[in-house]
């Protein structure tokens, strides 16, 4: 039986992202804390499922080589955990740039995952599906949650669920791509591990709720930043350019990099913004924090 669906897949924001130290047990791993924000910037998937047919791959509007293709492991992974073959079709739409700390290739998958899973009447159970998920994408496991925004540890498979903050970002990403393995390698070399200065959960969630944007702005913080006068600087001079921004109230960066995001005092700076950066050849656009 053929079967077509479409999906959009949202990008996030890490608002906050400490590296607490190497992972215990997963060697290559650190553990996190972070908080998340899924947000309105969206790639499309364009499906087409055929059962009962024999194991049968293609992507199309996407280069990439086959063992890199997480798509393609995310199909391995589905058929070999669920003994079901069937022939799967894709044309991905990407609007979510690549290696820019956005998790668009963990939210592809994320919603795939469930795509399949719905389809074939949850074989996997959800709670399975997320912790499994982590292996494939340490983000996936958030983007396979129903939660717009989250406090993530372990490696990004320990979600707890914080209310949604309606918020307007810019983001602007430079050329310079930070690919996620080369930035935690070089992290290690620069920072002390376990993290003395890491902020508890605890902590984290009351700045949340308090809802004071300034003190989100001194508070709230990335150890990726650590990195960029080395190895981005562009990417440095556009976050300190926005800290200095008379409008902006709170800036960071996303992820390992290299998406900077800030949010303004008046609606009206974020356009203007955009173009400015735009006219300079940057990837530049304005999304939304995502809400229940
Ligand atoms: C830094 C974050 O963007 C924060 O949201 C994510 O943790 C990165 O997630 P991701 O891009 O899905 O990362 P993965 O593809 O799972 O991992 C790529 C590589 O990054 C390193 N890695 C990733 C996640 C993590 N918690 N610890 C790590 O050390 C590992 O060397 C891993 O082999
Ligand atoms: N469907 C896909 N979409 C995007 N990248 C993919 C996909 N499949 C494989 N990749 C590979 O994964 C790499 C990183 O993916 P992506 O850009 O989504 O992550 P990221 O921006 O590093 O996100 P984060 O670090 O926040 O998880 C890409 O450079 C690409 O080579």
């Amino acid at each position: 039986m053929l079967h077509t669906m479409t999906i959009i897949t949202p990008a996030k924001l890490n608002l906050h992202l400490q590296i607490l130290g190497s992972h215990p047990s997963l060697s290559g791993y650190h553990e996190l804390r972070s908080i998340m924000t899924k947000i309105s910037l969206y790639d499309q998937l364009d499906i087409t499922i055929e059962s009962a047919k024999a194991e049968h791959y293609v992507l199309k509007g996407f280069v990439i080589d086959k063992e890199k293709d997480i798509l393609y492991k995310a199909y391995r992974y589905f058929m070999n955990r669920t003994n079901i073959t069937f022939s799967l079709e894709i044309t991905l739409l990407k609007k979510i740039p690549q290696q820019a700390g956005l998790g668009g290739g963990s939210s592809n998958v994320g919603s795939l995952l469930i795509a399949l899973n719905n389809y074939f009447n949850n074989p996997i159970p959800a709670t399975i599906l997320c912790s499994e998920s982590k292996i494939l994408g340490a983000d996936i496991p958030f983007f396979i949650s129903s939660h717009n925004a989250a406090i993530v540890e372990g490696i990004g498979e320990i979600l707890t669920p914080i209310p949604g903050k309606k918020m307007k970002f810019l983001l602007i990403k430079p050329e310079e791509d930070m690919p996620t393995p080369y930035a935690f390698t070089t992290l290690r070399k620069q920072m002390q591990l376990p993290n003395p200065h890491a902020i508890t959960k605890h902590a984290l969630s009351n700045i949340w709720s308090a809802n004071d944007i300034s003190q989100m702005q001194r508070t709230f913080s990335n150890d990726f930043t650590i990195i960029l006068p080395t190895q981005h600087p562009e990417t440095y001079s556009i976050l300190n350019a926005l800290r200095k921004h008379p409008e902006a109230l709170w800036c960071g960066m996303s992820g390992s990099g290299t998406t900077i995001f800030a949010l303004f005092k008046s609606d009206h700076i974020y356009e203007s913004e955009m173009l400015q950066y735009q006219s300079m050849g940057y990837f530049s656009t304005i999304a939304e924090t995502l809400i229940d």
